[in-house]
Formats: structure tokens, C-alpha cells, sequence
């Protein structure tokens, strides 16, 4: 039988990200190349401050690439008007929001925002999805709490959510597991597989959890000092590329069992 022809959403191709002042522009990780399917859960590792976060708000389009070129759907992202974009790629960042004080139903029913008329009247069908929203999160009980008032798993449930909402085919998540127990980091990346498989959405995610990424994502972004390696879990760790990401001497990566130890 014939494989399926995936098409092709998120696509990088020599992208440098960085900063730039006035005077100069300082690349934090260059050459950066990858292409990401539809309906792809993909991880994006690497050590602190390495550039997982610049790199996430490069391909939403929240400060410019400084060489090279992001595509969504064969397209440069530069050509997209922000509100388009906002109808194909939603990001969900670590920063604490100003908006704690909604309760979570509001927050959610802000992600319809790109989709409702200029007085932001809400339709049957914005209803209905951000019901759904609250559903396969597991939030619909929270949906009149504030957002102050939740755990951390919960908060972080519940901006999944408010992007399920947006209903982007595009999903970007920076470190969706920080501050979550082991049931719940395990908890959230099963539930953005499941979403990936079920809705055909296309997952990015950074994150440090490195053994959970190697289980549940189909491909990931390794990125370190030198490059950026893209390929699937098995690939990466038969090309060693994991044996790289931290100082040999304190960590080490089991190649057999996908996981990392502390060296004695
Ligand atoms: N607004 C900014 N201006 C200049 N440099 C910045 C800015 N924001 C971040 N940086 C620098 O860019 C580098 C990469 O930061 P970034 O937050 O992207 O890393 P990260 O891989 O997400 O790190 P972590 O795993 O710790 O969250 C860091 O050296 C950081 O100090």
C-alpha cells in the first residue's frame, strides 16, 4: 500500500533567531532546518538558554528570524497579516499572564478572538468549540474558577485549552510540563499526542523532559551549541545525538533504555 502524503505545515529552512539592537544583531542558535507534518507531535530540546523560546516566538512571528526563511503551509510567514496568522498558529508561553483573573471560561473564550465578528459576539459554533476545548482538556469543571486560583497543572491544562479554542491547525508550547508532577507532565504530552493523532494538529513543544519527549513525540529538535538536529526519537538515538546535550562527565544517556543518568 501506498504511504499517505503528509502535507507539510511548519517548515524552516537556514533560520537564525536572535536579537537585535540598534547597532548589532546577536544570533543565539543558527541554521536551523526542519520540516514538520500535519498531525506531527514534535519536541524541541536542549539546555537552558540554548534558544528553545526565541526560537518558538521566531515561528510565531513575535520578533523576526534574523537569516533564513519560516514557512506555514508552503508559505513565508512574513506574507501573513497577524490576523491570519492568528487563525493558523497559536502559542502558549511560560510568562504568567496579566490575565489571572478571569476565570477559566473567560481565558478560553479569548482564543476565539481571531474568529469573532468586530464586536466579539460569540456563534453556536465558537460555543460549541470552546465546550470541546474545556472537554478534552478535562477543564470543564474549572470553567468558572479563576485562573488564580489553580494548580499549576491546571493552569497549564487550561491554556491548552484557550489554543484548542483558537483552533489553529499550528500549536506552539514552551515548556508546557514546568512545575508538574511526573503524573502530570506524563498526563499533558499524552494528551497532546492524543490531540496530534485525534485532530490531526500539529504539535511543537519545547521542553527538558527529555525521556518523555523520546516516548511520545515523532520527531524532535535537538538543538545544541554546534546545530540543530531534527529526525525521530530512534534515529537521533542511534545517531548518538543525545550524548551531546550535556557534560559527559556529570550525565549520561542509556542509548537502550532512552533515559539519562547522573555519573558518579
Ligand atoms: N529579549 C532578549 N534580549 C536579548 N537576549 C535575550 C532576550 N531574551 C532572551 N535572551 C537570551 O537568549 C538566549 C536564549 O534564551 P531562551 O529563553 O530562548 O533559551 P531557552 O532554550 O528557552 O532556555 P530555558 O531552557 O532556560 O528556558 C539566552 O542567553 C537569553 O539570555
Amino acid at each position: 500500500m501506498a504511504s499517505e502524503k503528509k502535507t507539510t505545515v511548519l517548515e524552516a529552512s537556514e533560520v537564525s533567531v536572535g536579537y537585535s539592537s540598534k547597532k548589532k544583531a546577536i544570533a543565539i542558535a543558527e541554521a536551523i532546518s526542519f520540516s514538520i507534518a500535519e498531525g506531527e507531535l514534535v519536541a524541541l530540546v536542549g539546555s537552558n538558554g540554548i534558544g528553545k523560546s526565541t526560537l518558538l516566538r521566531t515561528l510565531a512571528k513575535m520578533q523576526p528570524e534574523l537569516k533564513g526563511t519560516v514557512s506555514l503551509k508552503g508559505k513565508n510567514i512574513n506574507e501573513y497579516t497577524m490576523l491570519q496568522l492568528a487563525t493558523e498558529v497559536s502559542i502558549v508561553l511560560t510568562e504568567a499572564p496579566a490575565s489571572q483573573n478571569l476565570t477559566v471560561l473567560e481565558l478560553v473564550t479569548l482564543g476565539r478572538q481571531p474568529h469573532t465578528n468586530w464586536m466579539g459576539s460569540l456563534s453556536e459554533e465558537d460555543i460549541s468549540i470552546i465546550q470541546n476545548a474545556l472537554l478534552v482538556t478535562n477543564t470543564e469543571t474549572l470553567a468558572q474558577r479563576k485562573c488564580f486560583e489553580l494548580s499549576d497543572g491546571q493552569l497549564q491544562r487550561v491554556y491548552i485549552a484557550r489554543a484548542l479554542a483558537q483552533d489553529t491547525p499550528l500549536i506552539l508550547l514552551d515548556e508546557p510540563t514546568t512545575h508538574l508532577d511526573l503524573y502530570h507532565r506524563a498526563s499533558v504530552l499524552k494528551l497532546l499526542k492524543k490531540l496530534t493523532k485525534e485532530t490531526k494538529k500539529t504539535i511543537l513543544f519545547s521542553t527538558h523532559e527529555i525521556d518523555l519527549a523520546i516516548q511520545l513525540a515523532d520527531k524532535i529538535l535537538v538543538m545544541t551549541p554546534e546545530i540543530a538536529y531534527f529526525d525521530t526519537p530512534k534515529n537521533l538515538i542511534e545517531a548518538k545525538r543525545f550524548e551531546v546535550l550535556f557534560p559527559e562527565d556529570t550525565i549520561q544517556f542509556d542509548p537502550k533504555t532512552g533515559r539519562f543518568t547522573v555519573k558518579n
